[in-house]
């Protein structure tokens, strides 16, 4: 692997991620799909009829798997939290997506995909990110502010990182 994108739900991982890998012409991986795939079903079904606990062990199992593959790698929100050792031994840059409360917020307004939006509420996800933000930076090399690019200015501001 290239690089591997961290950051809080809503940071832009994904998005950026693909632009990033389209413009690197290397492929772009997301584990959220890679679990999918894995799973066989989508995340909120899968957080339906199992635990968080479960859905981890699984996010675990396929972020090993993926160590070996080529490209750039989107992580989902939670898993810098639980494989920090993982993603230390993976030897590669890491880039953290930071992004301001209330951009997270209008960002995942919307949304319904995301099982832990669902449960906590936005307010609850803004203090799980509080929660999480030591081990993201711990985690990074390279810290991008996002709230006031848009995706291609994050991506390209990564690609230049890499091409330094
Ligand atoms: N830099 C950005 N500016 C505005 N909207 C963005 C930006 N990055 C992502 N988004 C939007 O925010 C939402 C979440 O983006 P996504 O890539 O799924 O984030 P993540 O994978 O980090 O959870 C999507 O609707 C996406 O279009
Ligand atoms: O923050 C989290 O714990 C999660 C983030 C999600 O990925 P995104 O960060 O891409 O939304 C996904 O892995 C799952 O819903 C759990
Ligand atoms: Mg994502």
């Amino acid at each position: 692997m290239d690089a591997i994108i961290i950051g809080f739900m809503g940071s832009g991982k994904t998005t950026v991620t693909q632009l990033l890998a389209e413009k690197l012409n290397v492929k772009f991986m997301d584990l959220d799909s890679l679990i999918v795939q894995h799973l066989g079903q989508s995340i909120s079904d899968f957080f339906k009829s199992n635990s968080e606990e479960e859905f981890r062990a699984v996010e675990t199992e396929v972020l090993k798997q993926s160590v070996n593959l080529k490209g750039i790698l989107a992580t989902g929100g939670g898993t810098p939290i639980y494989n920090v050792d993982v993603i230390k031994n993976m030897d590669l840059p890491v880039f953290l997506l930071d992004t301001k409360n209330e951009t997270i917020k209008s960002r995942l307004s919307q949304d319904t995909g995301r099982p832990l939006v669902n449960q906590l509420g936005l307010d609850g996800i803004i203090d799980l990110k509080h929660q999480r933000d030591a081990i993201y930076n711990e985690l990074s090399d390279h810290i991008i502010f996002t709230d006031d690019k848009t995706p291609l200015e994050v991506a390209n501001q990564i690609l230049k990182i890499l091409r330094r």
